[in-house]
């Protein structure tokens, strides 16, 4: 069988990204996973699929300055365009000519005919002029430098300033475009991160460990993570380090009653059931059955027997658990726009309508799950964005609506880490936020809400 070329495996993936809606970060894992390309050209086509979709509104800028009818070029023309462009204008490694040859190729072989020639002049045109490129400067025109040369949409851009000042701003949006580290967290029911961290060394693989929790590694580049050494044998679990910061948040007890009420594919309900030792009760629910193999599947490999794993709308719960749990977790579905390093192609999808209907359906899961929430017990609300409506607003209302729930100090289980005042006054107030800028991590938000005795 013919070897595919890095490039043409790219231009699949972002087709199908950008004509079936599907998620960059999965169908790449596929793609590479049947492709039996070789460790440099994997490393290649994740490149230029995250760098085409992390720079695309800059692409395009660039693009439009060369075409005579930027909004006559069809889009199969228009994705190769941005793959040769991303090439030319951000691959130091990649010689110009080779850049233009292999779309020029590419081109040829999709049959688009009289297209090619326009996509060989154009992106020969930008290797003479790219010095030429009128790029909005930072300091003059701020809105349109963040949309265009970071390739954030407008809106959010807008939205960002005003909540977070200009700096932070350009922060947030320069750290959505550098690669994401691969992070594992270590099972405590099975190893210690110094012996895994030993392990990891003796296979070649440069780590560290994380600042933000004690069983967490992070890797020095990215690795295909189930050929990692210990990864059969339950040894660790793929997450980002923010996401390790909440189930300590939650802290389960052996024996008591949790409920992990929106779990799937089950990083924290794994999380919390390793601190309890195994040995407190957990419900894992997920809205989609499809989903809950993920759950039981990573429980098996990580030796975790406390897991009782259910399809629930957590909106409507079964009045069995009324009163009854310990402590809840509630790890809402929301924007994501806490891990467009992860998910670059969400900030084209993700529109404020978008953030309503999220919103409603968080109220309508916090107002269904508090319920079941014991006199004395503790629900945690979490989410992977960082807009307010999603999370300090959306608590506020909750504890508007519930005054038999109060906030509750959570700088207690937090990590030691270098906190702004801010970020002190918020967590013992209960609400807990890390944008991505911060510590190279997803973005996320946690509170600790306590239901009154
Ligand atoms: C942010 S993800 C959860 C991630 C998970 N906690 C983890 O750490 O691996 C949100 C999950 O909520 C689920 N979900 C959405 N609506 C739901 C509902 N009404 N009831 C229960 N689960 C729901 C989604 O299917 C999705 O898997």
């Amino acid at each position: 069988m013919m070897q595919p070329s890095p490039r043409g495996v790219a231009l699949d993936v972002l087709n199908a990204v950008e004509e079936r809606k599907a998620y960059a970060n999965l169908q790449l894992a596929h793609a590479l996973e049947g492709s039996g390309l070789q460790r440099l050209d994997r490393g290649l086509v994740s490149e230029l699929v995250l760098g085409v979709l992390r720079r695309q509104n800059a692409l395009d800028f660039a693009l439009d300055g060369l075409l005579k009818r930027p909004g006559g070029v069809p889009t199969d023309a228009r994705r190769l365009l941005r793959l040769g462009a991303y090439q030319i204008l951000y691959l130091d490694r990649i010689p110009d000519a080779v850049a233009c040859h292999e779309t020029v190729e590419l081109a040829k072989q999709a049959g688009l005919g009289r297209l090619t020639s326009l996509i060989n002049g154009v992106l020969r045109q930008l290797v003479r002029r790219r010095d030429e490129i009128p790029w909005p400067r930072w300091e003059d025109k701020p809105v349109e430098h963040l949309t265009v040369v970071e390739s954030h949409p407008e809106w959010l851009v807008r939205r960002w300033l005003k909540q977070f000042g200009a700096e932070r701003t350009r922060a947030i949006c320069q750290v959505n475009n550098q690669p994401a580290a691969v992070s594992l967290r270590v099972n405590g029911l099975r190893a210690n991160r110094d012996a895994f961290l030993q392990q990891l060394a003796e296979a070649g693989v440069e780590a560290v460990p994380s600042a933000l929790h004690g069983m967490g590694v992070r890797l020095a580049s990215a690795s295909a993570v189930t050929r990692l050494p210990g990864f059969a044998e339950g040894l660790f679990t793929v997450q980002d380090e923010s996401s390790m910061v909440v189930a300590p948040v939650v802290d389960p007890q052996p024996g008591e009653i949790v409920v992990d009420a929106c779990a799937a594919p089950g990083g924290k309900t794994t999380h919390m059931a390793e601190r309890s030792g195994d040995k407190a009760t957990i419900h894992s629910w997920d809205i989609h059955p499809h989903k809950l193999g993920l759950i039981r599947e990573n429980c098996r490999r990580l030796g975790i027997e406390c897991v009782q794993v259910e399809a629930i709308d957590a909106r409507h719960p079964a009045e069995a658990l009324r009163g009854e749990v310990d402590c809840l977790l509630l790890d809402a579905p929301c924007s994501g726009l806490g891990v467009l390093r992860r998910k670059p192609e969400l900030r084209y999808r993700i529109s404020e309508a978008d953030l309503v209907r999220l919103r409603e359906l968080q109220r309508e899961l916090l107002d269904g799950a508090a319920p079941l929430v014991k006199p004395g017990g503790v629900l945690v609300y979490s989410t992977c964005t960082i807009e307010p409506e999603e999370n300090f607003q959306q608590v506020k209302d909750f504890l508007q609506r519930h005054p038999d729930f109060g906030a509750e100090d959570l700088s207690p289980f937090l990590p030691d880490l270098d906190f702004t005042e801010e970020e002190k006054r918020q967590s013992a107030k209960g609400y807990f936020q890390i944008l991505p800028h911060r510590f190279q991590t997803d973005g996320f938000f946690v509170a600790r809400l306590r239901r009154r005795s």
